[in-house]
């Protein structure tokens, strides 16, 4: 890990930790995406006065996180992609700092869904924002203690969700996760699982059991036209794919996409958590925005307004209709 002070000077020695705890702590990925971010953020960063810290390996960015919330600092930021977000949150959250750091994101990655979800649309944008831009407090998802901001996924789907082109997204929605999964995977065994629902709100417990071939589990992203996650509602936004011959898959796309809503092989609610238990053979492959996890049993929550966030003017946590 590189300590990268970005005005150290002497003068600078003398700051106190109170001065300190109020700057910006960048965590910057330098292999992100294309790997050319690093100068661009040295330099916006040295103009401000912020600190800037380098991962030198996996894993670095939860531990520098982890780090920084420990020593008191209230402002970090995460630059990288959505997985560089993901450790930084990990390492804040094993501080049990949550509550007292705002978090900002500085897209550095390839897909920055996140960023995009928040409304930050560059790395000079992020900086502007940090200045001075609006804080709002969003929901964050918990699977078995490990927080995640955009999406836990399963299933066919889960390694190649990343990869699925926007062009196919915005064409057939949810099913172009799985058509997507379906074009590298030739064979592929479902899921056989157990999902215990709480729809939360008052709403209805529900168990939904059977062979799935996916589940995607929105906090903050856009998964299809009409079933987006609302990031301030406490809620998730739940899809759960059934098994169905491959010829029928491209009749429930075209009508999910058609009139927006459930059809027969595809569920969709809203939940404040969910108990998945896979009922045959080893533990189910999990992405938690973008990072790998096996588990046989796993519990998601909801924790409402857990993560304060700087947020670009475009950024809307009601979803777009339509
Ligand atoms: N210095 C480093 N060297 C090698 N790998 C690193 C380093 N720092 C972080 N990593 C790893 O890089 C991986 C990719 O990071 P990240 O997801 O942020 O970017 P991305 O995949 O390019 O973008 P996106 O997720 O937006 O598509 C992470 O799994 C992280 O552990």
């Amino acid at each position: 890990m590189t300590d990268q002070n970005t005005t150290r000077g002497d003068s600078d020695r003398s700051k106190t930790d109170d001065e300190n705890h109020d700057r910006w702590h960048v965590i910057l990925n330098p292999v992100s995406g294309t790997g050319d971010h690093g100068a661009e953020v040295h330099s916006l960063a040295s103009e401000r006065g912020y600190i800037v810290k380098e991962t030198e390996s996996e894993g670095d960015a939860a531990a520098l996180a982890k780090e920084a919330a420990e020593d008191g600092v209230q402002r970090i930021a995460a630059c990288g992609g959505d997985g560089t977000i993901h450790q930084v949150l990990v390492g804040i959250d094993r501080a049990d700092a949550l509550d007292e750091v705002t978090f900002g994101v500085i897209p550095g990655g390839t897909g920055n869904n996140f960023a995009g979800n928040v409304g930050v649309r560059s790395i000079e944008h992020a900086f502007e924002l940090l200045d001075g831009g609006e804080r709002r407090r969003i929901d964050l998802g918990e699977a078995d203690g490990e927080p995640f901001v955009n999406s836990c996924i399963a299933g066919l789907t889960s390694k190649t969700s990343s990869d699925t082109s926007s062009e196919l997204k915005e064409r057939v929605g949810t099913l172009a996760y799985v058509i997507n999964g379906i074009q590298k995977a030739a064979t592929f065994e479902p899921l056989h699982v157990a999902i215990d629902i709480e729809e939360g709100q008052g709403g209805n417990s529900t168990t939904w059991e059977g062979d799935a071939l996916c589940l995607l589990v929105g906090n903050a992203r856009r998964f299809t036209t009409g079933s987006q996650a609302h990031v301030e509602d406490g809620l998730f936004e739940v899809t759960i794919v059934e098994e169905m011959p491959t010829t029928e898959m491209l009749t429930e796309a075209a009508a999910q996409r058609l009139f927006g809503q459930e059809t027969e092989h595809v569920t969709q609610l809203a939940a404040e958590r969910l108990d998945i238990t896979h009922k045959q053979g080893d533990g189910v492959e999990f992405s938690l925005d973008g990072e790998m996890r096996t588990h046989e049993q796993l519990t998601l929550d909801v924790r409402p307004g857990d993560l304060e966030v700087v947020v670009g003017p475009e950024y809307d946590p009601v979803p777009i209709e339509g």
